[in-house]
């Protein structure tokens, strides 16, 4: 890992560039794809399965046999732990529910404020080098608590044509109610413009590679919603003497293991703790499986020593981490101070791995720097607010005066006359 050394403030943003291609070097395959597939539906889907996944599927749904083949692999305790970890985060959700909010502004004018479910929601599911059955918990368990009524879910099938038995027995654990194989920019298109098997759903959710999160990022051109782009996964942790290098080194490493275009940074005020970590990822990196994966991260990845807290928070919240991992002894000055990541970890005894899981909080997170301006999948992202208002004949002959005039300064004589008509009735 390279080593940076009090880098100057004009030098952060080329420090902290992410190893990602932008939205204008793949927006050309994306264009592309989204025409046939707008054009050609299912048969266009069809190529690019084959294409991209290795795969021709005859049909790309996946039948309730498939699904109850698909429970009978899961291991008993597998199966345990994923109904622990979905408890939580239906702890966690369910939580995030809030009241109504009703208030009269005025006399006889009542305002309110309500939530309703996205009726129609598509649930991006990452498979490319590992099926990502987690993230099935993630989008459909906050869906289920909001009550979205349909609720597709698409992820790429593996060279049998299969989808990972995990993420089927998920997926019909937590109410989803169309299963479809594929996966990348095509299923982006498909849940968009929708075909003859996957519906044109209103807001699509989920975490993938760079081709799925530009794709989101475009289909929002063609009308639906998306919740934000979560990309390549990545890590930033700040430590200070107080640390636990090995703990560090094995964050960093589980980050890493994501995808060769993921990105760990560490962030330290102790040199002696930067060189400690530099140690200990190459040692535990060296018996990882996914070695190779890791190893290229790794390589666009950086270890940043700082004189200060106050320049480690300053970098920090311009580098705006997907995950944010604080082990410090002044653990209060950065859990108060950050603006800009899209979930904390606090302490030596909170690894990431616990968020991306089981401990109930969302693993579906802004990248790239968008931890800026988006929040992380929650209750809210399934749900829409909507305002309503009852006006009294009290209500309108209070604000009717008002609404006249404002309208009639801005040119808009039909406007006034909605309320002139009510008022003359009333006076
Ligand atoms: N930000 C988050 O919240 C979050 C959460 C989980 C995972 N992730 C990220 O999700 C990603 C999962 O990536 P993955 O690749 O394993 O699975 P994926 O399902 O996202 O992508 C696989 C698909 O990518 C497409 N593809 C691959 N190469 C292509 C090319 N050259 N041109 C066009 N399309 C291509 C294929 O259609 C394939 O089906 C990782 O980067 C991981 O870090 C992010
Ligand atoms: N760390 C990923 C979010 O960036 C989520 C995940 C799923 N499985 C393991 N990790
Ligand atoms: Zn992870």
């Amino acid at each position: 890992m390279q080593i940076i050394k009090n880098p100057n403030k004009s030098d952060w943003s080329k420090i902290l560039k992410r190893p990602t291609q932008t939205v204008g070097d793949i927006e050309g395959t994306v264009n592309a794809i989204f025409q046939d597939v707008s054009v050609n539906g299912d048969s266009a889907i069809q190529q690019y399965t084959s294409k991209f996944d290795g795969v021709y599927l005859e049909s790309n749904v996946v039948t309730s046999e498939e699904i109850d083949e698909a429970i009978q692999k899961v291991p008993q305790k597998l199966q345990d732990a994923i109904k622990h970890a979905k408890e939580n985060i239906e702890v966690f959700h369910k939580a995030q529910k809030t009241p109504k909010v009703e208030i009269e502004t005025t006399n006889g004018v009542q305002c309110w404020q309500e939530k309703r479910p996205i009726q129609k929601v598509g649930l991006y599911i990452p498979g490319g080098t590992a099926p990502l059955f987690s993230t099935v918990l993630m989008l459909a368990v906050p869906a289920q608590i909001a009550g979205c009524k349909e609720v597709v879910l698409c992820s790429p099938p593996n060279k049998e044509g299969k989808l990972a038995s995990e993420i089927l027995f998920t997926a019909k654990l937590c109410g989803v109610t169309k299963i479809i194989k594929v996966g990348g920019i095509q299923a982006i298109a498909g849940l968009t413009f929708g075909t003859d098997t996957i519906p044109k759903v209103y807001k699509i959710f989920g975490p993938g590679n760079q081709y799925v999160t530009v794709a989101k990022q475009l289909a929002t051109k063609y009308g639906v919603a998306i919740d934000m782009p979560a990309g390549p996964s990545e890590l930033l942790v700040v430590a200070d003497e107080s640390a636990n290098a090995s703990y560090i080194a094995s964050d960093l490493l589980s980050q890493a293991e994501h995808g060769t275009d993921s990105q760990v940074i560490l962030v330290s005020t102790s040199e002696s703790i930067i060189e400690a970590v530099a140690h200990q990822v190459e040692q535990q990196l060296d018996v990882l499986p996914r070695k190779a994966i890791a190893e290229k991260a790794i390589s666009n990845s950086k270890l940043i020593y700082v004189e200060n807290d106050t320049i480690a928070l300053e970098m920090i919240d311009e580098y705006g981490p997907e995950h944010f991992i604080i082990c410090c002894e002044n653990e209060e000055l950065y859990v108060e101070g950050i603006s800009n990541a899209g979930s904390v970890f606090i302490g030596d005894y909170t690894p990431e791995s616990a968020g991306d899981y089981a401990s109930g909080t969302n693993h579906t997170l802004p990248t790239n720097g968008f931890s800026k301006a988006y929040s992380g999948v929650n209750l809210d992202s399934f749900m829409k607010s909507m305002t309503f208002q009852k006006i009294s004949k009290e209500g309108i002959l209070n604000i009717g005066e008002t609404i006249e005039l404002m309208a009639e300064a801005e040119g808009l004589q039909a406007h006034k006359n909605a309320v002139s008509i009510r008022l003359k009735d009333l006076k």
